[in-house]
């Protein structure tokens, strides 16, 4: 039997509710062995992101090498990269060894306000990272950054989607957490060719920590176990929803999802 393996190139988030354990979680209640290069430690809870202390460019590419040539890389989800060094050496990495099911979260900045990418990362983002994209998934801040445009309405949104495409990426996910407009969260998707939205309804929270992050990963996860793109980010909005809908409720501030509420709501209907 071959077992699906994904890698997360991205920073570590001590609270556990993003980052490199939210991608690990989110693999292992998907079926994937998880893999990861760790780019930066971040000191990180519910209440925010204290601190960061990234890693040399080597570090990363060196932990991807040591991956790549011994276990194998089913599918790869980029996350916080930080710096231009670490993207150019992560990009690197991913053109050398040919990996083609290559997850963008083009993380920028965490919902607390603090710059887990540098302003000046942001070309190299754009044009090392996003053409070697089988899929990125921004929200609507990081989609208006990448396409250099203001987004106010779903037009506005096929607009940046569209600008984002021309980097190369197969698939565009601009996510529709931040748009509190309505009272469904609606993802939109384009394939370069035509547009289509995934909805929710919007759950009542302030427990969204790593919802990026693990939409992403069941994304890369998806994908790892071989399936199609469309399969994979209609999964990946399901697991999330479902980790939205029952979030566990801990920490003083803005608190994690739950990691498995997916998983034990298909044992629940199973039974
Ligand atoms: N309150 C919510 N209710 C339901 N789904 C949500 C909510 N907030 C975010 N989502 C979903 O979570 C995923 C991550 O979205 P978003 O919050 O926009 O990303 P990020 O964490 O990168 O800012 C998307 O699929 C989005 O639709
Ligand atoms: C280490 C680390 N990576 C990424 C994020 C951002 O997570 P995201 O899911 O985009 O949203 P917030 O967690 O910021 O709400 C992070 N915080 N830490």
């Amino acid at each position: 039997m071959s077992i699906p393996k994904a890698l997360t190139v991205a920073g570590s988030d001590s609270g556990g509710g993003a980052g490199i354990q939210a991608d690990i979680k989110t693999f292992q209640e998907l079926g994937v062995f998880g893999m990861s290069a760790i780019t930066a430690i971040t000191v990180q809870n519910t209440l925010g992101v204290q601190g960061v202390y990234p890693l040399p460019a080597a570090a990363a590419a060196e932990q991807m090498d040591a991956v790549g040539t011994d276990l194998g890389v089913d599918a790869v989800k980029t996350g916080m990269l930080f710096s231009a060094d670490i993207i150019e050496a992560v990009a690197g990495r991913i053109a050398d060894f040919g990996w083609r099911n290559v997850v963008v979260d083009p993380v920028m900045v965490a919902k607390g306000g603090a710059r887990l990418l540098q302003q000046d990362a942001v070309d190299a983002l754009k044009n090392k990272l996003l053409p070697l994209a089988a899929v990125v998934t921004p929200n609507i801040p990081e989609a208006e950054v990448l396409a250099g445009m203001a987004i106010r309405s779903m037009e506005e949104r096929c607009e940046a989607a569209y600008r984002i495409a021309a980097y190369g990426p197969a698939m565009v996910v601009i996510k529709g957490g931040h748009d509190e407009s309505s009272d469904k969260a609606v993802d939109l998707t384009f394939d370069g060719e035509s547009f289509s939205t995934l909805e929710g309804s919007r759950i009542d929270t302030r427990h969204t920590h790593g919802t990026g992050c693990t939409f992403s990963a069941a994304i890369a996860a998806e994908l790892a176990k071989g399936n199609p793109v469309n399969e994979a980010v209609r999964t990946a909005r399901e697991f999330i929803q479902a980790a939205i809908e029952n979030s566990l409720g801990i920490g003083g501030g803005s608190g994690p999802t739950n990691h498995w509420a997916f998983r034990s709501q298909k044992e629940g209907a199973a039974r």
